[in-house]
């Protein structure tokens, strides 16, 4: 029989969004736990749990709760979409109810759960400025000065989105990690290849940064939509098709709402061998 008296350490769940994944940590009623060290140490598939993003739940004096992400190479990251859907999903399932606000490093947010089960988050407003982005200098966010035409969307995280007449044809895996540093981006950004399927419906591939590949991303999604109605290309709801799962945006007059489904997969402890690397 296993020795589970090992494992007495923090526990945790896992969780999926159109199969973007996270690792949950609820530090609400004690101090947050979560360094670079154990966000990289964690998000190791091979030698820790594995994840896109690690969102850490904290207490709040103004919302029902706080929320703080890490991307696998131990970076924080301002803005995810999916996550929080995921989060909300769950303090909702806790509190018994169908609405939360929550405090992000954005600001203030609000989610509901639908009568189609899927949970619904107003990411805010897209961030146009050059400034907030950030870009390293004062170009058009619409058209940035790089091959391909991309444009850029903050969505409290930095996204840099190619329109291209067929998003499979990209080689991600290399496109993907230049884009993310290239000097234009101070910051580093998430990528995203789209291609248009209807005036509705777009198909969408992302690189993340910090991350790398991933089946979905939320806010990748409203950055796209909110780039796509922009040039015209779509109205201001749209449906993507990732690789993992559909999303849905409604770039509204009150901000960006993101849709789509939540899994929760499995919950676990970390061995102390585990908590000794934060
Ligand atoms: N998966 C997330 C985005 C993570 C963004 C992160 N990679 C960053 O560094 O900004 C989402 O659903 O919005």
């Amino acid at each position: 029989m296993m020795d589970m008296g090992t494992l007495t350490g923090l526990g945790f769940l896992k969780m999926h969004g159109a199969g973007n994944d996270f690792v949950v940590i609820d530090s609400r009623g004690r101090g947050a736990v979560t360094t670079p060290a154990l966000a990289r140490a964690l998000g190791d598939r091979n030698r820790g749990v594995g994840f896109d993003q690690l969102a850490e739940i904290r207490d709040s004096g103004e919302a029902d709760f706080e929320l703080d992400f890490w991307n696998s190479d131990g970076s924080r990251a301002g803005a995810c979409g999916n996550a929080t859907r995921c989060v909300c999903d769950l303090v909702m399932r806790g509190l018994g109810r169908d609405a939360v606000s929550l405090v992000t490093a954005r600001g203030r947010l609000h989610a509901v759960r639908g009568a189609d089960g899927l949970v619904s988050v107003n990411m805010g407003a897209p961030q146009r400025l050059w400034s907030e982005i950030p870009l390293a200098e004062a170009v058009d966010p619409a058209h940035l000065p790089l091959a391909g035409d991309p444009a850029a969307v903050g969505m409290g995280n930095p996204h840099c989105i190619f329109f291209v007449p067929d998003a499979e044809a990209v080689d991600l895996a290399a496109r993907g990690p230049e884009i993310e540093h290239h000097p234009l981006f101070p910051q580093r950004t998430n990528v995203e290849f789209a291609s248009l399927v209807a005036p509705d419906r777009l198909r969408l591939r992302v690189w993340e940064r910090g991350a790398g590949i991933t089946l979905a991303c939320g806010s990748g999604a409203c950055a796209t939509a909110v780039a796509a109605a922009e040039r015209g290309l779509t109205g201001r709801r749209v449906t993507l098709e990732m690789d993992g799962g559909r999303l849905e945006v409604d770039w509204r007059k009150d901000g960006v709402w993101l849709s789509g489904p939540v899994a929760t997969v499995f919950e676990g402890r970390l061995s102390p061998a585990m908590m000794a690397q934060a």
